[in-house]
């Protein structure tokens, strides 16, 4: 078991504290050090804004309508306005869990994501998986939480402190689930599609997962990932970002942009199952976070998956002679499996799901 040591790392928040370097499994290989892939100097282009309240006008909101559409087909991503989510509830989350993460290593372990000492669970706190010697690690530490289906929490993993932690989590989830079902109907308008199309995609089984990622300080940023570079697997993600630390970058044509702090506005971004789902016309956006010397950083991911049984295709409706099917189809189960692989390596399954030859 001794060599095996490498697939429980330490968690970072630990490491943090001892080390004036990042150990080498923490160092991006040259060509990827976050220092020589810049940020767009001149950002020419502002991340887009969607006005949640503009959707659900009582005009139809045709303008925002067609605001959803060219974000999602050029960003694949969006930030949102009058979301109706209390400035009050957002604060009290983050600070929830920066409570969480301020305790003392054998309270946080009491939610540990370690099984039998030697193997990773998905749910839970710790590290990401290690599935290979030689993979970059990221520079953070996460707290994983399947929301839903509620008959599948596993409330032993979640924080008992502080005591509030359970019942916010629970209303912001709800909000969450407002949201996306309002992004998800006028996302299916805009494509010509019925407005309940992808909702009727989300069974009593698609899970919907929280992940927390704390982002301690790191001597050196310039050569680590807060979170590499990926895409995320599911329908869509509800990011909730730190109020006063930046850190998370999209890449868009090539190039990387700075998401700038937004104190109470949320940044949707589409995950693979909706670009595949859309035949492609959507994105799902590459994107990562760097790490800062100085100040910790929290995020809150709400992620909403699908049903592990169910298939993943190009939407039947999306397709004819001169669109034909772009993505293999596929089970979420299998899709899952083949991205925490890729992921790992640091490269993107949907690639793989990819139907070659088809811009000829
Ligand atoms: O921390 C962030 O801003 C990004 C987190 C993220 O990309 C994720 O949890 O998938
Ligand atoms: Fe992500």
């Amino acid at each position: 078991m001794a060599e095996e040591s490498w697939r429980i790392p330490m968690l970072v928040q630990e490491l943090a504290t001892k080390v004036q370097q990042p150990p080498s499994r923490y160092v991006q290989p040259e060509q990827y050090h976050p220092i020589s892939l810049r940020v767009s100097a001149e950002t020419p282009e502002r991340i887009p804004v969607i006005d949640l309240s503009r959707l659900l006008a009582a005009d139809g909101g045709a303008d925002e309508a067609i605001k959803l559409r060219l974000a999602l087909q050029s960003w694949g991503l969006f930030l949102v306005d009058n979301h109706e989510i209390e400035t009050s509830l957002m604060d009290d989350l983050i600070n929830a869990s920066r409570e969480f993460f301020r305790q003392p290593l054998d309270e946080k372990q009491k939610c540990s994501n370690v099984i039998g000492g030697k193997n990773l669970q998905v749910e839970g706190y710790g590290n990401d998986q290690a599935r290979f010697e030689d993979q970059t690690l990221d520079w953070s530490d996460r707290l994983h939480l399947k929301v839903e289906p509620e008959d599948e929490r596993n409330l032993d993993l979640w924080p008992k402190h502080p005591k509030s932690f359970r019942a916010i989590l629970q209303e912001y989830r709800m909000n969450c689930k407002r949201i996306k079902d309002c992004i998800l109907r006028a996302m299916a308008e805009t494509l010509g599609l019925n407005e309940d199309y992808f909702i009727s995609q989300f069974s009593v089984k698609a899970p919907t997962f929280a992940r927390f990622n704390y982002y301690p300080p790191c001597p050196r940023p310039d050569l680590v990932f807060g979170f590499k570079p990926h895409s995320d697997a599911g329908v869509l993600t509800i990011l909730l970002m730190d109020k006063d630390v930046g850190g998370l970058q999209i890449l868009r044509d090539g190039k990387w942009y700075d998401v700038p702090t937004n104190p109470h506005r949320l940044l949707i971004n589409l995950g693979d199952y909706t670009e595949i789902m859309s035949n492609g016309i959507f994105k799902s956006p590459v994107h990562r976070a760097v790490a800062n010397a100085e100040k910790e950083r929290i995020s809150l991911a709400m992620f909403h998956g699908l049903d592990p049984e169910k298939e993943i295709e190009p939407t039947a409706d999306l397709l004819n002679e001169e669109q034909p099917a772009r993505y293999r189809k596929l089970k979420a189960k299998e899709y899952l499996a083949g991205f925490y692989e890729h992921f790992c390596r640091g490269t993107r399954f949907i690639d793989s799901v990819k139907i070659l030859n088809m811009d000829v």
